[in-house]
Parts: structure tokens; C-alpha cells; sequence
């Protein structure tokens, strides 16, 4: 990777590029070959205090900009996002191992919040009320939270940050990111790219290492007042208590276990098409990837056959190879969380209609697989499976499918396909997640508010609704 220009071994503080305090490093290796591609600072409490308090000293320059001031720089960065797209997607496919066609669609999905909140900045609008009493005038403020840290996982190593960082610099925030330790090169490039912008220093500050230790910085430090996180439910409910001493804001992305139901009236070779978009989209390591399909009788076997096929049919390899539409999983615990899924179901009666084993190319490869006869109380349809594996219940009515689908923790996002109207609004309202895909496996878009209930988070992120969790909302009560 040395050819790589944007590639940086250097974690990023107060405008500077710094190594760890005490000089150690964690390696970053590639998940489809097991090769190292470079290190990175193993920094911990005492660098994330420095980085913190160069946010807070940045702020207060970045906030008596005009609105179309910091517009201008952010705009400036998705540029030059667009104008390294390819080099960009070449260094996150090589840390995180997804085909460099889905690679170059992060990229341009990561720039496209950059663009949107440079503009939504400039549409952070304020109030006046009509006043209680004769002598008195009500105007409300919106002004930004303050110091916002991040913390974002490994499955889109440049989309999570730019949708966390892009909002909170457009409300005139600064931010302090620790990246996932498995993709970490994606991060620092963006930072590389935002101090070409013209970012001033403080403004945006990336750390490595050890998770605990820079979590527990940065949620307990006062100056920080809002965390953003985009991770497992696990880390989130952890890092949500952690907040709770210094009571800060919290915007949680968190796990899902989405259902993807077709109906009797569906098309069903769209809704093929939607499952395979839905299902394999990054391996099957998205929070909004399909984690169990329900299927009505009359459509079932349809379905599940035309799956298969389709399924047993995708290419699987190294993210750089031509065609390759399956890469690897993150590391080799992922893989063993898959094949626990497939082997409890087919325990329980399920039947492999599609793969269900390590692909034959080893390390941490699998093959894509569709299992049918799986029932609710199979892991897979409990447990985010967070990999290539389709599960499939058959079920009788709509009430049926209503609440197999509900009967979940989880609550981010649900498909389905039909075509009766009336079902579809009834289906939709009812669906207890965040986001309903209707007819479509893919919902992702820099315009719609992304998020989910129950436990699969709190907060949107993108679209108008996004920028609100990095504002306050104040009120001037003017006696005259
Ligand atoms: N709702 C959403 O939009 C999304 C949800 N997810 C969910 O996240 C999971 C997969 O991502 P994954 O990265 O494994 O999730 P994790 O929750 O393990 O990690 C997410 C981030 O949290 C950090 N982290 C882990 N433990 C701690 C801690 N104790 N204190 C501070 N930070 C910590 C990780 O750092 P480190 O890498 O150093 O461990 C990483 O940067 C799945 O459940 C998936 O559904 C993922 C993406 C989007
Ligand atoms: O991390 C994820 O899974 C993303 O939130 C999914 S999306 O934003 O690309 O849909």
C-alpha cells in the first residue's frame, strides 16, 4: 500500500499528524489475504484528553463562520472526496475486504453527506413565537451541541463517519473520531483530505487503539457533549451508560435483524431481485441487510427456488477481482458466528438449498447460502447473523407475518413486497422498525432519516432530521 498516497500511519490531533504517546501500534491487515497492510498509533486516555481539548479550543473559530462559510470547506471536501474515489476505494476495500465496485459506491455514498450537510448547515433556521404577554418577545436559537465524539464501526469504514462527522462540522461542532480498529486507513484519509480542504486544526481529530480506554475518555469527559456511535447493540448499551454521569446526547446506530416478507400478491422475481440486493449487499454486513425471510405459501417454493439459484450463482472473491460480488467477512470470529447460525438451524430441520459451508477459497470466505424450513426459534432468526446466509419461514396469513416480523428486540429496517394498496399501507404502519423498504431491498440515501426503535438505536441520521441531533434548541424570553 506504500503507493498509496492518502494512506496514513499517523493518527490526526489538533491539525497535526502524531504516533502514539508511547510508540505502540496495532497492525491492519487485509481480511480476504491475511496480509498486513500497515500500523496505527495504540494510543489511549491521555491522547484522547489532548484531542478532546483541541476540539474544544477549535470550536468557538469554526462557530463565527457564516453558515456558507463552513458550507464552502465541506463542500470542498466531497470534491476532493469524488476527485480520489478511486484511491479511496482502493484503500477501504483493502482493509475491509468488500469488492471495489461496492468500494466506489461507498465512497460516493460517504461524499454525498459531505454535499448534503453543507447545505442543510445554511437551513438551520431559528423561531419567533407569538409572545404570552404584550411586554415580552420570544425568539428560539439553534446553536450546535459542542464537542461531539464519534465512534463507528468496521462494515462502511468512510459512509458511518461521513454521516456523523458531516453534520456535527455543518452545526458548527468539532468532532473526535476513533475509527474501528479493523479499518482505520479509511478514517485517517478522510482526514488527510479534510486538512487539503482547509478544515482549520481541532476541528476534526482521529484517534486509534484501544476501544475501552479511548471510549472511556470520551464518554466521560465534560467537554464532550454528544456521542454518536454506529456498532453493535452490545457496545452501544455499554457506551450509553458511560454517558450517563456527564448526561450527554447520544446518537445511537446501532444492530438490527431485518425481516424481508413477500406475499402471495408479490412479483416475485423482483422480489428475488430485492433479496439478493438486501441480503449480500457487503457480504451481508449491514445492520439493514435481510436477516430472515418470510415467505407466503402460495409464492414459497417460487421463491425459494429462484433464491437458490440466484444465490449459488454469485461470484465469491477477493474484493479486487473483476466480478466479484461476495468478498470476505471482517475476520475469522465472523465467520465462525455464521456457521454457528447454519449449523443450529439445519440442527433444528432446516434445509440447505445453497451453499451452508466455509467457501473453498479458506480464510475467512463463505459461501453464499439459503436455507429453507427455518423456524422462529432458530439463532438466525434471533441473532443478527451479519453474513451471506438467507433464512426462510413459510407462513399462512398477514396478521402471521405481521407479528413473526415484529417478534424481535431489534427495529431498524423490514422489506416487503406487494401490490395490493391496501395491504401495503396496512403492512407498513404496522411494521414496528425505523425504515420499511416496499418493493425494494435498498434503502440507502443521504436524503431519508436512517435509524431504528426498540433496541436497535436512537436518533436518525441523514436527511433534514439529521443535524438536529447536533443542535440545542434555546429560547430568548425579551422583556421590552
Ligand atoms: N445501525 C447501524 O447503522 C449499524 C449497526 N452496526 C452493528 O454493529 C455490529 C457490527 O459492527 P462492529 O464494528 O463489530 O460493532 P462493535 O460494536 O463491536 O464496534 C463498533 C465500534 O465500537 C468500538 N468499541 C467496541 N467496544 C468498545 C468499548 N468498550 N468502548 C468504546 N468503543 C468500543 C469498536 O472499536 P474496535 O474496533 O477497536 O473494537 C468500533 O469502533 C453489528 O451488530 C451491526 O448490526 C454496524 C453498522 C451500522
Ligand atoms: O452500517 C450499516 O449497515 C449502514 O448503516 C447501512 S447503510 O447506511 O449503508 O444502509
Amino acid at each position: 500500500m506504500s503507493d498509496t498516497p492518502l494512506l496514513r500511519e499517523s493518527c490526526y490531533i489538533d491539525g497535526k499528524w502524531v504516533k502514539a504517546d508511547g510508540g505502540g501500534t496495532i497492525a491492519v491487515t487485509d481480511p480476504a489475504t491475511g496480509a498486513r497492510i500497515g500500523a496505527v498509533p495504540d494510543m489511549g486516555e491521555a491522547e484522547t484528553r489532548r484531542a478532546i481539548e483541541a476540539a474544544h479550543a477549535a470550536m468557538p473559530g469554526w462557530v463565527a463562520l457564516t453558515a456558507k462559510e463552513r458550507a464552502t470547506i465541506l463542500r470542498r471536501l466531497h470534491d476532493l472526496m469524488m476527485t480520489h474515489q478511486e484511491e479511496l476505494a482502493r484503500l477501504l476495500t483493502r482493509e475491509q475486504g468488500k469488492s471495489l465496485a461496492e468500494a466506489r459506491g461507498e465512497i460516493a455514498y460517504a461524499a454525498s453527506f459531505i454535499e448534503w450537510f453543507a447545505e442543510e448547515g445554511r437551513r438551520v433556521y431559528g423561531d419567533v413565537i407569538p409572545s404570552h404577554a404584550a411586554d415580552k418577545r420570544i425568539v428560539v436559537l439553534k446553536q450546535p451541541v459542542g464537542v461531539v465524539a464519534a465512534i463507528t464501526p468496521w462494515n462502511f469504514p468512510s459512509a458511518m463517519i461521513t454521516r456523523k462527522i458531516a453534520p456535527a462540522l455543518a452545526a458548527g461542532c468539532a468532532v473526535v473520531l476513533k475509527p474501528a480498529s479493523e479499518t482505520p486507513f479509511s478514517a485517517l484519509a478522510l482526514a488527510a483530505l479534510a486538512e487539503e480542504a482547509g478544515l482549520p486544526a481541532g476541528l476534526f481529530n482521529v484517534i486509534t487503539g484501544g476501544s475501552r480506554a479511548i471510549g472511556g475518555e470520551l464518554t466521560g469527559s465534560p467537554l464532550v457533549r454528544k456521542l454518536s456511535f454506529t456498532g453493535s447493540t452490545e457496545v452501544g448499551r455499554l457506551l450509553l451508560g458511560q454517558c450517563a454521569p456527564t448526561i450527554k446526547k447520544a446518537s445511537m446506530e446501532l444492530g438490527g435483524n431485518a425481516p424481508f416478507i413477500v406475499f402471495d400478491d408479490a412479483d416475485v422475481d423482483a422480489a428475488v431481485e430485492g433479496a439478493l440486493a438486501s441480503k449480500y449487499r457487503n457480504s451481508g454486513q449491514t445492520c439493514v441487510c435481510t436477516n430472515r425471510f418470510y415467505v407466503q405459501a402460495g409464492v414459497h417454493d417460487a421463491f425459494v427456488a429462484k433464491l437458490a439459484e440466484r444465490s449459488r450463482a454469485l461470484k465469491v472473491g477477493n474484493g479486487f477481482d473483476d466480478g466479484t460480488q461476495i468478498g470476505p467477512l471482517i475476520n475469522p470470529a465472523a465467520v465462525e458466528k455464521v456457521e454457528q447460525h447454519v449449523a443450529d438451524a439445519t440442527a433444528k430441520g432446516a434445509v440447505v438449498l445453497a451453499g451452508g459451508h466455509r467457501h473453498k477459497l479458506g480464510g475467512s470466505f463463505f459461501e453464499p447460502t439459503v436455507l429453507s424450513g427455518v423456524t422462529q426459534d432458530m439463532l438466525i432468526a434471533r441473532e443478527e447473523t451479519f453474513g451471506p446466509v438467507a433464512g426462510v419461514i413459510r407462513f399462512e396469513t398477514e396478521a402471521d407475518a405481521i407479528a413473526l416480523a415484529n417478534d424481535s428486540e431489534f427495529g431498524l429496517a423490514a422489506y416487503f413486497y406487494a401490490r395490493d394498496l391496501g395491504r401495503v399501507w396496512r403492512v407498513a404502519e404496522a411494521l414496528e422498525t425505523g425504515i420499511v423498504g416496499i418493493n425494494t431491498g435498498l434503502i440507502s440515501t443521504e436524503v431519508a432519516p436512517f435509524g431504528g426503535v426498540k433496541q436497535s438505536g436512537i436518533g436518525r441520521e441523514g436527511s433534514r432530521y439529521g443535524i438536529e441531533d447536533y443542535l440545542e434548541t434555546k429560547y430568548l424570553c425579551m422583556g421590552l
